[in-house]
Parts: C-alpha cells; sequence; structure tokens
C-alpha cells in the first residue's frame, strides 16, 4: 500500500451517466474514508455496475467527477491507487491464471508475484495457475479476479459483486480479505444484494434506486431512521419495493393456487 494520502481515498460527487435520454446515474456522490468498507446497493439496474465502472475510469462521466485520493480517475497516475473485480467482463481465455496475473503486473509495471502466489494459495487456486482460463469453472475466475485485483495492494479495492458464485469456504476468505483488508488501512467498495453482509460488513452504504442516491449511512444509522430491525427492511421501505412485496406475494399465491386447481 502506497504512503497514506490526507483526505478522503474516493471522492465522488454529481456523477451522471447517460445512454441516449435515459439518465441511468443521477448525481450521484459519496465519498470513502481509509479503513472503510462501504456498499453499494440498489435493485436490479438501479446504477450500481455504472456506478463502480465509472469509478474505476472504465465509463467516461456525463457530468461529475472521481477523485483517487485526490487525482482524477482519467489521470493514469489514479490506477496506482486503485485495483477492480468486475461482476462479469471477459476474461481472456488462453491465458493460464499465471499469464493473466502476470499480465496485471506488466499493466501496473509491477512484480507482485509472489504476493499474488500467496492469495491464490489463501483462495485455493494455487494447484489451477497453470491451467488455461477457459477450463475455470466460475467461482475459480471469481476468485482469480479478486487475486489480480488486490496483488498490489490498492488503496481503493472496487468489488461487484464478489461473493456471487464463490463456496461458503472461499466465501469466508474473502470476507476475512475484505474486513482485513480495511482494518490495515484500505478502502473498500463493494456493489452487492446481499444484505446480510453488508449490515454484517459494511460500515456505510449507500442505496440506489433508478439511478439516484436514496439513502446513506451506516446499517445502524438507517435502520434507526427508518424504524426497523434489519437493514434489508430499511433496503425494502428507500428504495419504495415494500408496499409493492404485498401485492406481488397475494398475485403469485393467487396465481399458483388457480394453477394447482386447473
Ligand atoms: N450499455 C448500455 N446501454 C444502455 N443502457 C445501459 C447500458 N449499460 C447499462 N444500462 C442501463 O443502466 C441501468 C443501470 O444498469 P447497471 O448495470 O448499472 O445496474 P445494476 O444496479 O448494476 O443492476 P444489477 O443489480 O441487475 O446488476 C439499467 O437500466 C441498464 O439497462
Amino acid at each position: 500500500m502506497s504512503l497514506p494520502e490526507p483526505g478522503p481515498v474516493l471522492a465522488v460527487s454529481g456523477l451522471t451517466k447517460r445512454y441516449g435520454r435515459r439518465t441511468v446515474l443521477d448525481e450521484v456522490s459519496f465519498t470513502l474514508a481509509r479503513g472503510e468498507v462501504h456498499g453499494v446497493l440498489g435493485p436490479n439496474g438501479s446504477g450500481k455496475t455504472t456506478c463502480l465502472h465509472l469509478v474505476t475510469g472504465l465509463l467516461a462521466p456525463d457530468g461529475g467527477q472521481v477523485l483517487l485520493n485526490g487525482v482524477p480517475v482519467q489521470d493514469k497516475k489514479s490506477r496506482d491507487f486503485l485495483g477492480m473485480a468486475p461482476d462479469d467482463l471477459p476474461m481472456p481465455a488462453s491465458l493460464t491464471g499465471q499469464e493473466y496475473l502476470a499480465f496485471h503486473d506488466r499493466l501496473r509495471g509491477r512484480d507482485d508475484s509472489v504476493t499474488a502466489a500467496d492469495l491464490a494459495w489463501a483462495f485455493g487456486l494455487a494447484e489451477d495457475l497453470d491451467r488455461q482460463i477457459a477450463e475455470y469453472s466460475h467461482g475459480m475466475k471469481r476468485k482469480l479476479q479478486v487475486v489480480a485485483a488486490v496483488m498490489h495492494f490498492p488503496d481503493l479495492l472496487v468489488l461487484d459483486e464478489p461473493f456471487r458464485g464463490l463456496d461458503p469456504d472461499a466465501a469466508v476468505t474473502l470476507r476475512k480479505l475484505i474486513t482485513s483488508y480495511a482494518g490495515h488501512g484500505g478502502a473498500v467498495l463493494i456493489a452487492t444484494h446481499d444484505m446480510l453482509r453488508a449490515q454484517r460488513d459494511c460500515d456505510r452504504v449507500t442505496i440506489l434506486h433508478a439511478g439516484a442516491v436514496v439513502a446513506e449511512g451506516s446499517p445502524a444509522q438507517l435502520q434507526q431512521r427508518y424504524s426497523v430491525d434489519t437493514l434489508e427492511e430499511a433496503f425494502l421501505v428507500t428504495t419504495g419495493l415494500e408496499a409493492q412485496q404485498g401485492e406481488r406475494a397475494q398475485l403469485l399465491d393467487t396465481m399458483l393456487k388457480e394453477g394447482w386447481e386447473r
């Protein structure tokens, strides 16, 4: 990890993205401090992945700004501070796991092969590094992406649905990695649908709905603000989905009952 910089590791302000006339991210702002695990939550299509792709410079915004340690994400220097494990970007199938990690080293102009080997071992992937990615299962690809994102100890680690497809053993390892990464001064931004994990592991969350921030705070603050017992309930209230739940359950029940009686 590089020398600590003053100020937030990540500062997102007024971030806006449009596709044609459709605004899919609307004036989103939040900051991430050193040592913080920050969750980006929201229903399907609410803009989580778009937000993460803008934060990491994979997408260019139509408005707003992303600063990493004060450096605009468009500036190549910001790459030194950043590691990302995307949700479903394609991976080069013909490379072996080892070659994939070496490729990241080359892009970064570094040699983090020893750390990468240790991380691969921690995720139970060490034996598979000589195999082609084409032969990897979904979970193995995920583990490899996480190793590639973390091996240079970036100040900001960005993870898009990192637990999806991981077996329980790898999920425990990843959870430990996230909490201890932040515990040692890194910042972790994580998009997830897993409310239980977010409640347990995130210091703060930003909840998106239709591209806009509808709530921000620690899970405990949100529970208190909306007088509910869990982050999941706060999520349903702030996104307006709570009201629809009853209607949907009723509709499904009626439909299934009629279906069986046919
Ligand atoms: N390339 C694109 N062209 C047009 N619209 C897009 C494009 N990429 C994303 N969108 C739209 O942007 C919105 C936000 O998508 P995004 O993938 O960020 O949502 P998400 O919150 O990550 O969803 P999910 O939980 O399903 O992964 C969606 O309405 C989606 O249809």
